[in-house]
């Protein structure tokens, strides 16, 4: 990877996560370039992280593998600009946007192009990210060992064995930091509302987090039997529990799950 060219279409709020964590990484900012239409969010890069930017013909010219971090409602118009601009012929391109179709980005990207769908996350940015990663058939070994070290890079990187498999990890780890950051928020405010100080309930909140996942991280047992060892019997966990269970947790996290799942494929049209 260290001697490749990475080039970001879109410089968002993905794109950033990935570009700083390569960049905590050791990767060269020499070798990551961004474009975007938006050229606030370029010099913000180019300031702080010393990588480099320009257009997408600029970038696309450079590129030993781009990485597509655009809306996915823009995607087609995004990738018809670049197939003619692609100079490199084994140039690899990445998509990580939600819903789009390897099949779609080949239609518009030519058929005979190396593809690979990746679904990251945001904790990528402190090299906690979690991917899930789908190789079209143009993928040879090092394309697929190109994309695995950059998703690697910036947390766990997992080759999924079906396409559809990217919209169940989209609702999982790739949507799924929102979800405990909204369970560190409700915490936080309850505790709050239970007279606790502001800035403690929000420090041992987002403490709590950290520290069961990174528990649950380097247990080797499973998180049941992680949480069975937090339930004293008669206690005071067993009662929170027992309030969650009642109110329909394992439901309401379902649903959920199969909201953003379902939102997937309806971006795929
Ligand atoms: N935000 C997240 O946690 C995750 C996002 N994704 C995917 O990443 C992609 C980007 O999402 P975000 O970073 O959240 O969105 P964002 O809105 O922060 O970033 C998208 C960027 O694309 C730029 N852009 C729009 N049209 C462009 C064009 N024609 N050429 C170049 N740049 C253009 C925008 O100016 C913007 O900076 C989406 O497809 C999303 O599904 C995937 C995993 C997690
Ligand atoms: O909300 C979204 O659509 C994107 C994809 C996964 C996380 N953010």
């Amino acid at each position: 990877m260290n001697n490749r060219q990475i080039a970001f279409i879109g410089a968002g709020n993905m794109a950033n996560s990935l570009i700083r964590g390569l960049l905590a990484k050791d990767v060269a900012a020499s070798h990551i370039h961004a474009s975007d239409i938006d050229s606030d969010k370029l010099q913000s890069l180019q300031t702080e992280c010393g990588i480099q930017t320009g257009d997408t013909a600029a970038v696309a010219a450079v590129a030993d593998v781009i990485i597509l971090a655009v809306k996915p409602q823009v995607m087609a118009q995004v990738c018809a600009a670049l197939k003619p601009l692609i100079a490199k012929p084994d140039c690899l391109v990445i998509s990580i946007a939600a819903g789009i179709p390897v099949a779609s980005l080949a239609q518009w990207l030519g058929e005979e192009r190396a593809i690979v769908r990746c679904m990251p996350n945001t904790p990528s940015l402190v090299g906690a990210g979690a991917t899930g990663l789908y190789a079209n058939a143009n993928c040879n070994d090092d394309h697929k060992t190109l994309a695995g070290a950059i998703m690697s890079a910036v947390g766990i990187a997992c080759w999924l064995q079906a396409e559809k498999d990217i919209d169940t990890v989209t609702a999982l780890s790739g949507s799924g930091p929102a979800y405990y950051f909204l369970m560190i928020e409700a915490m936080e405010k309850a505790a709050v509302a239970m007279g606790l100080a502001p800035d403690v309930a929000r420090q041992l909140s987002i403490q709590t987090a950290l520290g069961a996942g990174k528990l649950a991280a380097a247990s080797d047992v499973a998180p049941d039997e992680l949480r069975r060892r937090v339930t004293s019997p008669g206690g005071t966990t067993e009662q929170a529990l027992l309030s969650f269970a009642n109110q329909g947790f394992e439901s309401t996290v379902a649903n959920a799950m199969l909201a953003a799942q379902h939102r997937a494929a309806e971006l795929a049209k």
